[in-house]
């Protein structure tokens, strides 16, 4: 109640003593409205005894000022879709690569926003047929307040791109999506609530400032105020009139504004919280605050749904095989269009350099992974290890060397000693088929566990829906969370996301799995679960590369173990040979400094 007072209490004795405020202006003689033909044929207001409340929602009623505000949302309706529009692009734009790109943008911007926009608008209406275009005064308008829309929305869309974080777009280029439908199924689903707030705001202030539109005569509801004012001079009266429409236009905005946030509300699952837009926007059922969005959405499904923070229910036999079956099956398919190469190197890495502003980050690597073979890395933080797995999937282009994936580059072309990335990156990330695991898991916040696992298969391999589904309700099955197919990534333990995560990499049936540190982000409790899936991935021959501090688990799942510090490998070979008897000094400091780590963790 209190909030429902804070929020709509000092608008409220506005809107009262407007009114109030109105009636005593004009006159207070009690006086009735005119008419509605009189005031809409310029007729002076003649008097009758129906109140200053009656006059008042006389004019409300007019069909005369009616008219002036359908013009004004045909104005607003217009100008923000191609507004929003032009923004979309100006915000890429800003955001692009390219030097030359991003300046245009800024340019228009900054030259739109700062000059008057009744400037823009005379300019257009004045300046257009100087150059032998004729437009209207209401396509003039529209194109006016387009314009001027396009630089504000560049800035709010901009802003809610950015407000994402840049590991969904990571997470969505190793599914082998390419930039726009990462930006259409990733990106601007999560940004929305951000934009919406500012875009609302621009709506509503548009709807109001077509009013200047009547500088170039556009007959809309603030200059039809003005006629009928020029006519019966009740100023009062007839814009506090004028006050409400606009008023309850813009509250039909509000209103949409409330119903799109819920939609775009990736907090908030179907099942939860059933209070419509216009309790929503009456400050009643669900709040307002994300917080408490939130807090409401998990409650009434927490019943039904199992605590987050469960340990596994061991799996039976029957399950293991079962699922051990779906994971064969998985690879024979996705090897299938091999032609016999199962002894050349699956993964050749070559002489590879990679440097960021400078500094040296790959020094000359060379790696070579056979099909099947299980390989983890370790090393000491920042000895680029991560760097190497995103060289490998090409998420960051080689400085110098090769990389070859089953005897292919992924997305170069090979130029002279160089490799120069392809253009269609993204198709080609998707034909390699190589499945990546993040330490952050990076799921898509905004899709479910299933949608997650499905939204590649269909949107980048063109899967039939329902058999992609099929398959994700399998895989997730398989990683031991069929009953939380429904759940928004924010519902699940940092376990359970990362084997999702696993499951959605396992989807477009990868040749090759890149697992960077999948446990390091994770509670001691939850590591146990992930490393069961990796485990039964490499019983399943799944060629991988893991990149992990788990030494215990490198030693009991790798067939090869590389160390690495400072840009190179410095030793490798079997668990026995790397981790019991490491024959550089430096393995030896690392493997020491590790073991204490260990000891202290398990006291
Ligand atoms: N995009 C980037 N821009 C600039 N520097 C980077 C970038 N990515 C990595 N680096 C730097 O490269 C070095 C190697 O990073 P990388 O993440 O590959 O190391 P790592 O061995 O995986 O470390 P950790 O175990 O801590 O994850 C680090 O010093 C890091 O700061």
């Amino acid at each position: 109640m209190k909030g429902w007072l804070a929020r709509f209490a000092v608008p409220l004795c506005l809107v009262v003593l407007l009114i109030l405020g109105c009636d005593n202006r004009s006159g207070g003689q009690g006086t009735g409205g005119a008419t509605l033909s009189q005031l809409a044929g310029g007729g002076s207001a003649g008097e009758s005894q129906v109140g200053w409340l009656g006059e008042l929602l006389g004019y409300v009623v007019l069909p005369f000022l009616w008219e002036g505000a359908l013009l004004a949302v045909q104005i607003s309706a217009l100008a923000m879709i191609g507004g929003v529009f032009l923004g979309l692009g100006l915000a890429l734009m800003r955001l692009s690569a390219h030097a030359p790109i991003r300046a245009f943008a800024w340019v228009y911007i900054w030259f739109v926003r700062g000059t008057p926009q009744l400037l823009q608008l005379v300019f257009l209406y004045d300046a257009l047929p100087g150059i032998g275009i004729k437009l209207d005064t209401f396509t003039t308008a529209v194109l006016g307040f387009a314009l001027n829309e396009a630089a504000f929305s560049a800035e709010i869309i901009r802003g809610g791109i950015l407000s994402v974080n840049r590991n969904q777009t990571v997470a969505a280029a190793s599914l082998g999506m390419g930039p726009l439908l990462a930006l259409r199924r990733i990106i601007l689903p999560q940004a929305m609530r951000a934009i919406l707030p500012g875009m609302a705001n621009d709506t509503i202030g548009m709807i109001k400032g077509t009013s200047i539109a009547s500088v170039i005569f556009v007959n809309e509801l603030t200059f039809r105020s003005q006629q009928i004012v020029g006519q019966n001079f009740k100023f009062f009266t007839v814009f506090a009139a004028a006050g409400i429409i606009y008023l309850m236009l813009t509250s039909a905005i509000s209103l949409a504004q409330s119903a799109l946030e819920r939609r775009f509300n990736h907090e908030l699952e179907p099942s939860a919280g059933s209070s419509s837009s216009w309790k929503r926007f009456l400050g009643w059922g669900a709040s307002w605050l994300p917080g408490r969005v939130a807090a409401k959405a998990t409650q009434p499904a927490a019943a039904n749904a199992s605590p987050v923070r469960t340990a596994p229910r061991p799996e039976t036999a029957a399950e293991r095989s079962a699922h051990g079956l779906l994971w064969r099956e998985h690879l024979l398919a996705a090897n299938a269009s091999q032609d016999g190469a199962e002894d050349r190197p699956f993964v050749v890495c070559y002489n590879v350099c990679k440097s960021y502003g400078g500094r040296e980050v790959l020094r000359n690597l060379d790696l070579t992974v056979k099909r099947g073979e299980v390989v983890t890395i370790i090393g000491p933080s920042g000895s680029g290890k991560s760097t190497l797995l995103r060289l490998i999937n090409h998420l960051e282009h080689v400085d110098w060397g090769d990389i070859k994936v089953d005897g292919r580059y992924v997305g170069y072309e090979k130029s002279g000693a160089t490799m120069r990335p392809i253009r269609d990156l993204a198709k080609a990330r998707a034909d390699a088929r190589i499945g990546m695991v993040f330490q952050h898991f990076n799921l898509f916040n905004h899709l479910t566990a299933v949608q997650n696992i499905s939204e590649a298969p269909i949107q980048v391999y063109r899967q039939d829906p329902k058999k992609a589904h099929d398959l994700a309700l399998s895989l997730l099955a398989s990683v031991g969370l069929g009953r939380h197919a429904d759940h928004l990534p924010h519902r699940l333990s940092g376990g359970q996301q990362q084997r999702v995560a696993i499951a959605r990499a396992l989807a477009i049936s990868p040749r090759l799995m890149l697992f960077d540190e999948p446990t390091s982000a994770l509670d001691p409790e939850l590591v146990g679960e992930v490393l069961a899936v990796i485990r039964r991935l490499a019983e399943a021959g799944m060629t991988m590369i893991v990149v992990t501090h788990e030494i215990r688990f490198a030693r009991e799942v790798a067939d090869r173990v590389v160390f690495m510090d400072e840009g190179t490998i410095v030793e490798q070979g079997t668990p026995a040979e790397v981790l019991d008897n490491p024959k550089e000094e430096r393995t030896q400091r690392f493997l020491r400094m590790v073991e204490r780590e260990e000891t202290v963790a398990d006291a």
